[in-house]
Order: C-alpha cells, then sequence, then structure tokens
C-alpha cells in the first residue's frame, strides 16, 4: 500500500519506518526543512533504540522517503496518516493548530479518494473537524476519516510498533476499515473496530488511566514513608492480582514526558467543555506535581540545619525516562532551576540527553561523565532510570563524593546495602537509611 505520513516526531518517523518496514511504500512529510533535510541524509533528530538503523535499512531497500512537499507525499497515496504534535495550550486544552493546518493542505491538494486516519491524540469530536476542514477546502467528499491512536512508548518505540497490543480503529466507512485493516494485517494485533469519538476517548481514557496508576503508587508510597512500611513490597503483593497488574506501580518522582502531563490535561478541558467535571484525573496531576517537589525537601532533610546553600549536588538523568533524550516535561526541568534559585551548585550528567536538556534549561552545568559530575559532590540526586546509574559502583563511587547522600528517585539500589556501605540513602516510599 502506499502511505503519505504527516509529521515526522517520534510518532511519524517510527510508523512510517515500520510500515514501511512491512513492505509498504510510505512518503514521510514535514513542513521542517532541515528536519527533512537530515532525515534524507540519515540523520535522526531522536534518540531512540533501533530506529536509525531500520529507518537507513528501508530508505536503501527504496521503501522510505521524505519530502516537505505534501503534494509529493499524497500523490498516488491511498492512506494519509496525521501525526503532527497535539500540545497543551497555556489553559491545557489540546492545541489542534498543527491539525487544523495539515487538514487543510491536505484538503489542497486532495484529487482522488483516499482514507484520512489521525495518529495524533486528539480530542473527541476532532475527526469531525478534520472532516469538515477537508471538505472545505477541497471541495468535495471524496475521502473518508477515520481515528487510529498511538499507543508506542518512547525508549521502546519499535518493539511496541512492530508487538502492538492492540489497534484500535475508529471508521466512518467499510471502505476506511478495509484499508486500515489491511495495514494492520502483518502486525497480528487485537483489533477493536469502533466509531471515530470513541477511538479518540480511548486514547485519553488509556494515557489517563496509566497517569493514575501512577499517581495511585505514588500516593500509597508517600504513606509508607510516613508509616515505616515499604512501597516495592507492597506494590509486589498488589501486582500479582491479575485484576491489579504489575505494570505501572513503580513509585517514583512522578510521570514526565510529553503525553501524560499534557493528555491529562486536555482530558479535564474535554471535561469542562462537555459539561462534565473529572474529579480523579485533576487528584493525579496534583499528586504529580508535589511528588516531583519533594524531592526538594528530601535533599533538605539530608542537611538539616546546614540548609542547601552553597552545597554541590550531582543530577543523574536529565531525560524524562530512559532510553530518549525526549526532555519534554521531565522532572529536571522543574528541579534543577528551583535547587540553583536555592544557592545549590547543580551539575547534571545524562547519557544522552545533554544537548536537548541545554535548549530547556538555562545555564545547565553538565559534565561529559558521571564520574565527573559526583567528584567533590555534597549528594546525588536520581532523576531518571538509565542502566548505567542501576549499574554504578555505588563502593566505589562513595569514595569521590565529598559526602555520602543519595537522594533516589527511581528506586534503583537497595537501602540495606547502601546504609551498609556508609551512605544516607532517601528513595520512595522506603525508610531512609543511614
Ligand atoms: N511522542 C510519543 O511517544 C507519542 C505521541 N503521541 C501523539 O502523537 C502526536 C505527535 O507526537 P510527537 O510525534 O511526539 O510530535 P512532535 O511534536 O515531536 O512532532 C510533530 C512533527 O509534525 C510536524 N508538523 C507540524 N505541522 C505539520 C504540518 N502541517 N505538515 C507536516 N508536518 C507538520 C512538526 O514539524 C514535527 O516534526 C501527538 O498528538 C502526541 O500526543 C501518541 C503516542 C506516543
Ligand atoms: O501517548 C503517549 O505519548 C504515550 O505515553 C506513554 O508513553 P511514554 O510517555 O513514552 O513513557 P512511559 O513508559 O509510559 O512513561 C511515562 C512516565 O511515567 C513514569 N513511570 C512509568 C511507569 C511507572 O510504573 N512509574 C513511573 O513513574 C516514567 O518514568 C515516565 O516519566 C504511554 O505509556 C504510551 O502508551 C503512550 O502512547
Amino acid at each position: 500500500m502506499k502511505i503519505c505520513v504527516i509529521g515526522t516526531g517520534y510518532v511519524g518517523l517510527v510508523s512510517g519506518v515500520c510500515y514501511s518496514d512491512k513492505g509498504n511504500q510510505v512518503t514521510c512529510v514535514d513542513i521542517d526543512e532541515v528536519k527533512v533535510n537530515h532525515l534524507k541524509k540519515g540523520i535522526v533528530p531522536i534518540y531512540e533504540p533501533g530506529l536509525k538503523e531500520l529507518m537507513l535499512k528501508n530508505v536503501k531497500e527504496g521503501r522510505l522517503h521524505f519530502t516537505s512537499q505534501i503534494r509529493e507525499g499524497m500523490e498516488g497515496a491511498e492512506l494519509i496518516i496525521i501525526a503532527v504534535g497535539t500540545p497543551a495550550k497555556e489553559n491545557g486544552e489540546a492545541d489542534l493548530r498543527y491539525i487544523k493546518a495539515a487538514a487543510r493542505s491536505i484538503g489542497e491538494n486532495l484529487t482522488d479518494y483516499k482514507v484520512i486516519v489521525t495518529k495524533s491524540t486528539v480530542p473527541v469530536g476532532t475527526g469531525q473537524i478534520i472532516k469538515k476542514m477537508v471538505s472545505d477546502t477541497a471541495g468535495h467528499s471524496n475521502f473518508d476519516i477515520a481515528s487510529n491512536p498511538e499507543f508506542l512508548r518512547e525508549g521502546s518505540a519499535i518493539q511496541d510498533t512492530f508487538q502492538m497490543e492492540r489497534a484500535i480503529l475508529g471508521i466512518e466507512s467499510d471502505r476506511a476499515e478495509k484499508v486500515l485493516q489491511k495495514l494492520h494485517e502483518p502486525f497480528q494485533t487485537k483489533i477493536v473496530v469502533t466509531d471515530v469519538e470513541t477511538a479518540e476517548m480511548t486514547k485519553y481514557a488509556a494515557n489517563a488511566f496509566l497517569a493514575t496508576k501512577i499517581s495511585f503508587i505514588n500516593e500509597v508510597a508517600n504513606l509508607c514513608e510516613a508509616t515505616g512500611a515499604n512501597v516495592e513490597k507492597v506494590a509486589e503483593g498488589m501486582g500479582y492480582d491479575q485484576r491489579i497488574g504489575k505494570a505501572f506501580l513503580q513509585a517514583g518522582i512522578g510521570y514526565g514526558g510529553s503525553c501524560f502531563p499534557k493528555d491529562t490535561q486536555a482530558l479535564v478541558k474535554m471535561g469542562e467543555k462537555a459539561g462534565y467535571r473529572l474529579k480523579i484525573v485533576p487528584a493525579v496531576e496534583e499528586v504529580n506535581k508535589e511528588q516531583r517537589l519533594r524531592f526538594i525537601e528530601k535533599l533538605r532533610y539530608a542537611f538539616g540545619n546546614e540548609g542547601l546553600k552553597g552545597k554541590k549536588v550531582a543530577v543523574l538523568g536529565l531525560a524524562f525516562k530512559p532510553n530518549t533524550d525526549d526532555m519534554r516535561a521531565a522532572p529536571a526541568v522543574d528541579l534543577v532551576p528551583r535547587l540553583e534559585q536555592e544557592g545549590v551548585d547543580v551539575v547534571c550528567y545524562d547519557p544522552v540527553a545533554t544537548e536537548k536538556a541545554k535548549e530547556v534549561i538555562k545555564n545547565l552545568q553538565a559534565a561529559a561523565t558521571l564520574d565527573q559530575a559526583v567528584k567533590d559532590a555534597d549528594a546525588i540526586l536520581i532523576l531518571t532510570d538509565w542502566q548505567e546509574f542501576k549499574e554504578m559502583n555505588v563502593k566505589l563511587l562513595k569514595l569521590e563524593m565529598k559526602r555520602p547522600i543519595i537522594i533516589d528517585g527511581r528506586n534503583l539500589f537497595d537501602p540495606i546495602k547502601l546504609g551498609k556501605l556508609g551512605y544516607y540513602y532517601a528513595s520512595v516510599g522506603r525508610p531512609i537509611v543511614q
């Protein structure tokens, strides 16, 4: 099948690469010419394991193309996939300006029948907005709209696509369903066929539910800290119950990233607009915001009367999660400037996200290696669960530091072991050892 993908962010690029790998002819279109030129030269703008290799393979074998000209991408395509960004507006609502611009340019170039499917996460009703804009601009309705929300995770995007657990096909016609069924055939996944509005809602409900699981376990963790229980064991004990499940019960510094924070906000706004006030999701957001700030208090507590001013703190991890360089809504974006305001000398280290972090954190002091970051540090603050941090030799590390204090936002270590090594170790939902 010939496919045109609009937008080469995470979703557009990963989908384009994976669909081409399944034998389709794919052209990815982006208005960002610099990005397109880079992609044409084989330069991938994001860090995502396995993506570059797979992209180069499909380009070489002639199935994957890049262009900044939508007309070129749409020519002969049976399916158009909209995968542009839907960031949050100032008030939390989803900003549909890129969606609308894409719909307009599709309309301007629509000469023959196509299925126009939205993969971007969009509020219920957006499919109908797209339909109207395309037909108004094209002057005809020789097309079908559809919704096929994306569920990939950054850091494991390729695997998540090839082994997708389900596909939601929100359709309005048999013809569109046929095209989307054909697209998903090689993935051998569970298919849920529904209307466009239900498909749009399913994506927000899934993300909000996952965010709820995280905030729920973080609240339990905070209660564990106040009562002396251990959240890791609580989560394990809960997780064996298949109705609850083990996934997404890892207590930590709270969720970040390009989607949970913006999608929970957008869902609340969707409720307001529809005249239904959501109650759980705002609480999930509140817990998440507070969770980050607790780590400043944990540091303050570790230094007692001495206070934070003048202390050197090594922040380990900038990206919002491992195996990505995405800095969108990463805890570090909030915490590094706040610590600096308190007079802390903050030195950061991340295996891949430093360059992107410099774009969003002013005057970021970045070390080139983990060793450099922790040298003479009064404390370490762990924000991302990179493998490199899990494998740190804490015994040797202690010799490099000025003081053996670790505040761990990801529960990477066994408190008993760190206590025995002479550390002050405060993690999440587990007793402090010293
Ligand atoms: N990042 C992720 O892991 C996931 C994202 N999503 C959703 O997918 C959508 C896209 O997300 P990302 O890929 O992260 O977005 P992004 O913001 O990283 O990339 C969007 C791309 O679209 C391009 N673009 C904007 N307007 C355009 C137009 N009119 N024509 C052509 N290109 C245009 C931009 O230049 C940019 O390269 C969002 O709605 C997001 O919520 C869904 C699942 C996972
Ligand atoms: O809509 C999206 O963009 C995507 O959002 C998330 O994917 P992603 O944000 O890439 O990463 P996750 O693995 O879900 O992690 C999100 C955040 O939650 C945190 N998290 C995750 C799991 C957990 O148990 N505890 C926890 O704190 C992570 O550290 C991270 O900050 C969803 O998992 C994807 O299904 C969805 O497609």
